[in-house]
């Protein structure tokens, strides 16, 4: 089962980290932005193809550290078809380097729509009886809006090809609690949410006693990490607010189990855009700032007494 691979990646590198591929095109490194521009000019192609020597770059500096990495599609899907070409190749690049590909999609519609997203970033479409993948990621970002029969249409693909999905329940962002702390009854919206993501936790898990349905709540709050993390034991936290967004090692101790497990803390700009605050290479610093994350995190999950390893 997908959680069960990713614990145990997360174990054997000691390194519950994910790095978020978020890539700008005007923050890659001047010589990958000058040489795409003067291979194929002012160009959505110039634009994929930088995006593409970065991530590879990226990827080929960090792949023996973390499990896993994430690319946030928006920064691809805003540069079209060309930009969706440089996700792929993001997907499968790591994928080839034997990393797990989180897609922060975001997606959830009516049922028979969020099908179609699940087909896309999970599944496969059947072209004349052939059973084809598109994007082929390994988890994916899940928006709970549209309620439980909706998110229920990624089940399948989840059951069949060996997936799974986080489940934004408590996001990170500022004015995250606008709707999602409003009460209804005794408990708050992203409380409810959590409760459905139990319910599945029930019905899928792992060996290792996690579910390969999981949660996303944000490192910038802490109190409800620790929360969430009681009610919803099975579920693997993907944590993003990490580093440019305020949070910590010690914001994101709550999102742990006592057994030290259960949790993936992301850090997109911090990682892939370190090199701005360093004399090193972008690849180095990408490096040394993961070696630094890693090494934080594991120091304040030992004073925690919450080290696994
Ligand atoms: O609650 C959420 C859910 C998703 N995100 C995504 O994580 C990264 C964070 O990037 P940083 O550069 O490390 O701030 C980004 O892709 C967000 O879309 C989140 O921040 N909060």
């Amino acid at each position: 089962m997908l959680s069960d691979k990713l614990i145990k990646s997360i174990i054997e590198k000691k390194s519950p980290i994910v790095v978020g591929l978020d890539p700008r095109f005007e923050s890659l490194p001047a010589d990958i932005r000058t040489k795409h521009l003067e291979n194929d000019g002012s160009t959505l192609k110039a634009v994929s193809n930088a995006l593409i020597e970065f991530n590879r770059g990226i990827i080929d500096a960090i792949f023996d550290l973390v499990p896993a990495v994430k690319p946030q599609v928006a920064f691809y899907e805003q540069y079209g078809i060309e930009g969706m070409i440089a996700y792929k190749d993001a997907c499968d690049y790591a994928k080839s380097k034997g990393l797990i590909v989180v897609a922060d999609v975001k997606r959830g519609d009516i049922g028979s729509t969020s099908k179609a997203y699940s087909n896309a970033h999970l599944g496969k479409v059947e072209i004349n009886g052939e059973m084809i993948s598109a994007f082929e990621a390994d988890f994916a970002t899940i928006n709970p809006y549209l309620g439980n029969d909706c998110m229920a249409e990624f089940m399948d693909d989840i059951k069949t090809y060996e997936k799974g999905m986080f489940v934004l329940v408590k996001t990170s962002n500022k004015t995250s609690g606008q709707l999602q702390d409003l009460k209804s009854g005794d408990e708050t919206i992203y409380e409810k949410v959590a409760d459905i993501v139990c319910q599945w936790n029930q019905e899928i898990c792992g060996e290792t006693g996690y579910s390969p349905i999981g949660a996303v709540v944000g490192a910038t709050y802490p109190e409800e990490l620790v929360a969430l993390r009681k009610k919803m034991p099975k579920a693997i936290f993907l944590v993003p607010g990490y580093g440019a967004q305020g949070g910590g090692a010690q914001d994101v101790l709550g999102a742990f189990n006592e057994d030290g497990l259960g949790a993936i803390v992301n850090n997109s700009r911090g990682i892939i855009f370190a090199y701005q605050k360093s004399n090193l290479d972008y690849k180095s610093a990408a490096r040394e700032a993961v070696i630094k994350m890693k090494n934080d995190i594991n120091q304040a999950l030992e004073q925690d007494q919450k080290k696994y390893w």
